[in-house]
């Protein structure tokens, strides 16, 4: 079996000598430009068209969870993968648990004040406030897939409400579901901790704005995990000025890295990380490829593959 492997940045012998210990018989390639021997499976992240164009691949696996920028490229250049060849992205390996500690510790930030007593330490006062309570704090997850119900699962184990929104009904214990356009302004009444988990396709770009910020209650908070083209930033900033939003905290950017000139980087109330809030965990993704194509070749089910007419 003939692998080929490219990603802009990550140790590609390491992974090379990785993937081959994982699928013995297996050989591994870094693909370089002009190599068109043939392949059975490429492991992309950000691949240059004439990688993938013209191979008859089996399978193709994307490095990440997000697979928007291998769609969009796509969209522009349809050759490059017929939709006869299968494409696969990760599914947690390793991510679930990231995004549970990153909400976790920020959802508890807030509703332990520390914003506010970090500013106030700006102004050296030393002033006990009032505490929020559980019941004050509903968490609403903007999609309920693999990572946001990992994120509710850790939330709701810290004894908050809990509520999610997707494209359709959960049943799961204690967590409250909405679905569709229909639910969304039932769902963001009560929602107190915004936490955005969709992935980025036609429908969701621009998703949270002006409208949807202000169907939140008053001084609400902000978590985008997920992509920066959900959030209208202008209109973000103008709902932490009329106090529908107290705070943000955002992982990703309408454009990344976030131009100097942004005035996020300089707003006292928006916090943020540099797109790290999940980073792909080789020896968990090498697991899970590892699985998925000896499942491919014995011609089991395999779960991760990409709708690509959905985007996601
Ligand atoms: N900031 C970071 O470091 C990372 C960000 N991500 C982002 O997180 C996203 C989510 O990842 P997963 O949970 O693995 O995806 P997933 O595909 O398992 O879940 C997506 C969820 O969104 C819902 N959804 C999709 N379109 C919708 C719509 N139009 N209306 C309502 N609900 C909709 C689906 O029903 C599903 O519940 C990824 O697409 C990626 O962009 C992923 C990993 C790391
Ligand atoms: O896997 C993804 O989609 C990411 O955003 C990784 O940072």
């Amino acid at each position: 079996m003939e692998i080929i492997f490219y990603h802009p940045t990550f140790d590609t012998q390491w992974w090379i000598a990785a993937l081959e210990k994982q699928l013995p018989g297996a050989r591994v390639r870094e693909w370089k430009s002009g190599d068109n021997e043939p392949a059975d499976y490429a492991l992309v992240w950000h691949p240059p068209v004439e990688m993938l164009q013209g191979r008859e691949l089996k399978a193709v696996f994307a490095l990440g969870a997000g697979v928007d920028s291998i769609l969009s490229k796509l969209r522009e250049h349809p050759e490059m993968l017929p939709l006869s060849i299968p494409l696969f992205r990760l599914e947690d390996t390793g991510m679930g648990l990231q995004m549970q500690e990153y909400a976790v510790s920020q959802v508890l930030h807030w509703f332990r004040r520390f914003d506010d007593y970090q500013a106030l330490k700006q102004e050296t006062r030393w002033e006990p406030l009032p505490e929020f309570t559980r019941d004050e704090f509903t968490i609403g997850i903007m999609g309920a897939g693999v990572l946001g119900s990992k994120v509710a699962e850790s939330l709701l184990a810290w004894g908050f409400p809990v509520r999610v929104w997707s494209r359709s009904h959960k049943d799961w214990p204690n967590v409250q579901s909405f679905a569709g356009e229909s639910e969304m302004g039932e769902f963001l009444r009560e929602t107190r901790v915004l936490i955005n988990l969709l992935p980025n396709t036609a429908e969701t770009v621009g998703i949270i704005n002006h409208a949807l910020l202000n169907q939140l209650q008053d001084q609400s908070y902000l978590l985008n995990l997920a992509r920066g083209v959900h959030v209208n930033e202008d209109e973000l900033l103008r709902a932490l000025e009329n106090g529908k939003v107290k705070g943000a905290m955002l992982d990703v950017f309408s454009r990344e890295p976030l131009p100097v000139e942004s005035p996020l980087w300089r707003h006292p109330r928006v916090a943020m990380t540099p797109h790290i809030a999940a980073v792909t965990r080789p020896q968990e993704a090498i697991a899970y490829i590892g699985k998925t194509i000896t499942g491919l070749e014995r011609g089991e089910a395999v779960t991760g593959q990409v709708d690509r007419a959905r985007g996601y």
